[in-house]
């Protein structure tokens, strides 16, 4: 076996490129010359998932019998992003894969391109759901993922005539090499039906549920390697089977549809990911998703709790369970129900296990995001499930009254039952009272969280309210995203020990002033720029000049992030030019990319409005030269890869107090880019981080957006007072984005003059003189270049690794288990 075991799992070249070829014939029955590049890219996942799988099981076998204290993260969406590159990275071979594929005649690169990447999430939370897991693993944190297993994940966008077109993302149809199918972890699902009470063997009347309706819950695990330890995590998504996938009665008496009926109507359950990413959409199908992983998760935890530990009294010492956001929150009365009616544990007993095993993250204040359900649906789909909210409700009231004697509107407020109208079930509410820990995620939202959405749970339960201010994983967005530029920090530092401890990056601020580091700084950022100009010729046929400034807006589309702000300067850049006033002006190419939500009427508007205004603008001869406007197609985390690398000015211009986080602004930052923001989010830390004199602040504050918000505020005077302004939307209005069309953007014009929700024309003045001050220090190319390269020197905070360690340490109680090479 030594000589097999050396080629299957061997880390040389020689391994690697038998091991290859060994893959390609017996796994894709193929031979070099007639390989497909398909093949080639199942040839090298297969070759690199032989070798993780060796740490998996080594891994998997010193967890079931350290019974080590576990996390597990229950999230409706994973944005994992391609494998292949990450997990030669955490394997450390990249440079022998290279190698090894040179040696072969392969493209290394083109291989990994190949790659169909998974994208099981919308944006933010599916994505810091990702970069959680990869830092679980790399900080030897025992932990399982749990979630869904999509058939369709999030729509590939494409751009036809300026319009978003969403394309079903079938990311399925040549197998995904990264997953192992566990038919025997399979657990029943309920829906519907109705509870009755018995009596059970000790004469106790207790009540059970019967459902009408049952499916099943398949797992399919994927290892998720950590970076530089033999430590790997088990991401487990379920996928929704028919608990009888074919019913032959129905056949035989020619029924053929009802024969597959069950097996259609089970599998509809994790078909397709909904691609809504803040307003809540209340469909039924929705919450039977929520309910389906949360069930089979719940399931897997007692299953793996009573096979190691024993008793479940012992649960929650062996389990803390992460809530991300609100919509596993249904776990906490799943929990209950199979604690008390399959288990036979009593309330009390059952209720404390629970509430010290639940954590939940906040990810949103806008109140169209928070999730309701209304109490038909629950007596419907989950009549057990509504027994025990009313159950647990009914306490949680009683200790409300006892400590806030006679305050009935406080009960009013707090009751996970919404009684004005329609009766709906408060599931943030739900999730608070079922948790020990709550926390935002940013400094500015967690005290936001506590001072407005959950006023009334933090003055009853202060000590449970915490912040965990976001991170991204550095393994994928610098070193794969940006290899130039970490071979270059590592060079400078003389070690690559930053890419596991980033705060190590500090190091490069004794450089700051060296000239030679200088040049090579500007000259790895044009090289990412020229790289993406390329992608982006083939891709829009739109030509990107490396030398402009790169100025970036990427982020899924949403009136609160003001992409619709950004354009209003690029117009007002167009105009200027147009009337001769270029001085002080750089030449910029202002890059968008971003999803709008299928049913987001003005998300979608924004997009078209952007082409419409690339349009005239690229084809001005008047502005060639001094300004380019392109929309980067289907932005997912391969082309975030592209496109964080060749930014030089990121846009964080949300309203303060409305991004939670951002995350973006992170992974812009950590590749060089300046940010010009507002004091919104995780923007306020990045600015504290790389100093006020290295970020381009702008508008309003939170507090003082507020304020003007709550004393009137009156868009149109704006427009009236401020004549580049008016002329600007005045501009949109005239037709001239729109063929003459002068309809076509009125309600996006007519929203900002009249409503303007997220004061985009009360930040547009501030913006405009921030954008001169950009333009300005880009003209000092030492001056920016020093600016760029403090911002990486001071963002090792916001690496996901210290969000992690923060989590195990104050909400999670759990140490690292690291792991020996087997
Ligand atoms: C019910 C529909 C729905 C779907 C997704 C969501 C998410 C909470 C939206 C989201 O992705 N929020 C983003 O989470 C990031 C990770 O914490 C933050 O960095 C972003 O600021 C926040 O918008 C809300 C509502």
């Amino acid at each position: 076996s030594s000589t097999h075991e050396r080629t299957r799992t061997g880390m040389s070249k020689t391994a690697l490129k038998q091991d290859f070829l060994d893959n390609l014939f017996y796994i894709q029955g193929r031979f070099r010359e007639v390989a497909t590049p398909h093949d080639l890219y199942m040839a090298a996942a297969f070759t690199t998932r032989d070798r993780l799988l060796k740490r998996w099981v080594n891994s998997a076998q010193v967890f079931k019998t350290s019974h080590a204290r576990t996390v597990c993260y229950l999230s409706a969406e994973y944005l994992l992003g391609p494998h292949l590159a990450c997990n030669l990275v955490n394997l450390g071979i990249t440079d022998t894969a290279r190698q090894a594929g040179a040696e072969l005649g392969l493209n290394f690169d083109a291989i990994v391109e190949e790659e169909e990447e998974p994208g099981l999430g919308n944006g933010g939370l599916g994505r810091l759901a990702a970069c959680f897991m990869e830092s679980l693993s790399t900080c030897q944190v025992p932990a399982i993922g749990y979630g869904i297993r999509y058939e369709f994940g999030i729509f590939d966008q494409a751009i036809e005539d300026g319009w978003q077109v969403e394309k079903t993302d079938n990311w399925l149809r040549n197998g995904n090499p990264w997953e192992i199918p566990r038919p025997k972890i399979c657990f029943p699902v309920g829906y519907g039906g109705h509870t009755e009470s018995y009596r059970d063997e000790h004469g106790q009347m207790r009540l059970r549920w019967q459902p009408a309706f049952m499916i099943n819950g398949m797992a399919y695990d994927t290892p998720i390697l950590g970076y530089g330890t033999e430590n790997v995590n088990l991401l487990r998504l379920w996928k929704a089977e028919a608990s009888e996938s074919f019913n032959f009665q129905a056949f035989n008496t020619g029924d053929y549809y009802g024969a597959v009926y069950s097996k259609i109507e089970a599998e509809t359950i994790s078909k397709v990911l909904y691609p809504n990413d803040e307003p809540e959409i209340g469909k039924e199908l929705r919450l039977k998703q929520q309910y389906f992983f949360v069930s089979c998760s719940m399931q897997d935890m007692i299953r793996l709790h009573l096979n190691t530990v024993g008793p479940l009294e012992s649960f929650a010492e062996k389990f803390v369970v992460q809530l991300n956001d609100t919509h596993p929150a249904l776990a906490v009365v799943e929990l209950m129900r199979l604690l008390l009616d399959d288990h036979g544990l009593n309330w009390e007993q059952a209720w404390d296990i629970t509430r010290h095993t639940f954590c939940y993250t906040n990810h949103t204040l806008l109140p169209e995001a928070l999730e309701t359900w209304s109490v038909a649906l629950f007596e419907r789909l989950l009549p057990r499930h509504l027994d025990l909210i009313y159950e647990i409700n009914r306490r949680f009231l009683d200790e409300v009254r006892m400590r806030f004697l006679g305050d009935e509107a406080r009960v009013w407020r707090m009751s996970l039952i919404a009684e004005g109208g329609e009766r709906r079930v408060r599931m943030a509410n739900l999730a608070v009272v079922g948790s020990q820990a709550v926390n935002g995620v940013a400094e500015l939202h967690s005290a936001l969280v506590k001072a407005t959405l959950f006023k009334d749970f933090a003055e009853l339960w202060p000590e449970r309210f915490h912040n965990v201010t976001n991170g991204v994983t550095p393994r994928r967005f610098m070193v794969v995203a940006n290899p130039r530029l970490s071979r270059l920090i590592t060079q400078t530092c003389g070690h690559d020990a930053w890419i596991r401890d980033l705060e190590r990056l500090r190091e490069l601020e004794t450089h700051q002033d060296d000239a030679g580091l200088h040049a090579d700084w500007r000259a790895v950022k044009l090289a990412a720029k020229q790289d993406l100009a390329t992608w982006m010729q083939q891709a829009t046929g739109i030509h990107l000049d490396p030398a402009s400034l790169f100025d970036v807006q990427a982020k899924r589309f949403h009136e609160y992030k003001r992409q619709h702000l950004n354009i209003l300067h690029i117009i007002r850049c167009y105009q200027r030019i147009k009337q001769g006033e270029s001085q002080n002006l750089v030449p910029r190419a202002f890059i968008f990319g971003g999803k709008a939500a299928p049913g987001y009427f003005m998300a979608k508007l924004m997009i078209k409005l952007i082409n419409a205004v690339a349009e005239v603008v690229n084809n001005d001869p008047q502005v060639n030269g001094w300004m380019r406007v392109a929309f980067l197609p289907n932005f997912n985390v391969k082309n975030g890869q592209r496109l964080y690398p060749a930014a030089d000015l990121s846009e964080q211009i949300s309203l303060a107090g409305k991004e939670a986080s951002g995350t973006g602004n992170m992974k812009f930052s950590m590749n060089g880019a300046l940010t010009i923001g507002t004091l919104d989010g995780a923007n306020v830390e990045i600015r504290e981080a790389v100093g006020a004199e290295n970020f381009f602040l702008f508008g309003l504050t939170a507090e003082a957006a507020l304020q003007q918000q709550l004393t009137g505020y009156r868009p149109w005077e704006y427009y009236q007072s401020d004549i580049e302004l008016k002329s600007d939307i005045d501009l949109i209005n005239s037709g001239l984005f729109s063929h003459g069309d002068t309809q076509l953007f009125r309600p996006l014009t007519d929203n900002l003059v009249n409503h303007d929700p997220f004061m985009v024309l009360a930040d547009y003045r501030a913006y405009l003189e921030c954008q001169q001050t950009v333009s300005a220090a880009y003209q000092d190319p030492e001056r920016w270049t020093r600016m760029s390269l403090l911002n990486v020197a001071r963002i090792g905070r916001f690496s996901s690794d210290r969000a992690i360690r923060e989590y195990a340490e104050h909400i999670w109680k759990v140490t690292p288990n690291p792991i020996e090479a087997a």
